[in-house]
């Protein structure tokens, strides 16, 4: 079985980081295969940042530390996955960060990314 599908991670890089200055919105990815990289790299979230679309891969069912750098960046944050999650093996079922998340997207494939990018500009154009 195919579960995340034949696009590559460049390509989702690129699609996702088409200035849309519709809504004056620009994604920055980042990856990462170290775990400490990336609790890095939500500490260091800047003053710029409205929003975070995470993927942590593996890490997911297994990060506190990711989950924490996430919380403590006080980012609308959307999970997003390329398989469904809810559908794989029991190990997946269990997600630590969607603790921190405002909603999460799984399931479309590399598809997941454009739906979350989507609910995101949601949420930070949407007045409270
Ligand atoms: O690394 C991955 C990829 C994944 O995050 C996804 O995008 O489908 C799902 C995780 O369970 C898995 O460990």
């Amino acid at each position: 079985m195919d579960v995340w599908g034949k696009m590559t991670l460049h390509v989702i890089k690129d699609r996702c980081e088409v200035n849309d200055t519709a809504v004056c919105l620009r994604a920055i990815c980042h990856e990462d295969n170290n775990k400490g990289e990336l609790v890095d790299w939500f500490q260091e979230t800047r003053q710029e940042d409205s929003g975070i679309l995470c993927d942590a891969g593996a890490y997911t069912h297994t990060s506190v530390a990711i989950l924490d750098a996430i919380g403590a960046s006080d980012l609308p944050m959307i999970e997003v996955h390329l398989s469904n999650i809810q559908k794989r093996d029991a190990i997946r079922l269990l997600s630590n960060v969607s603790n921190a998340a405002n909603g999460m997207i799984y399931g479309f494939g590399d598809q997941s990314y454009n739906h979350a990018l989507d609910a995101m500009r949601g949420l930070i154009h949407t007045p409270s």
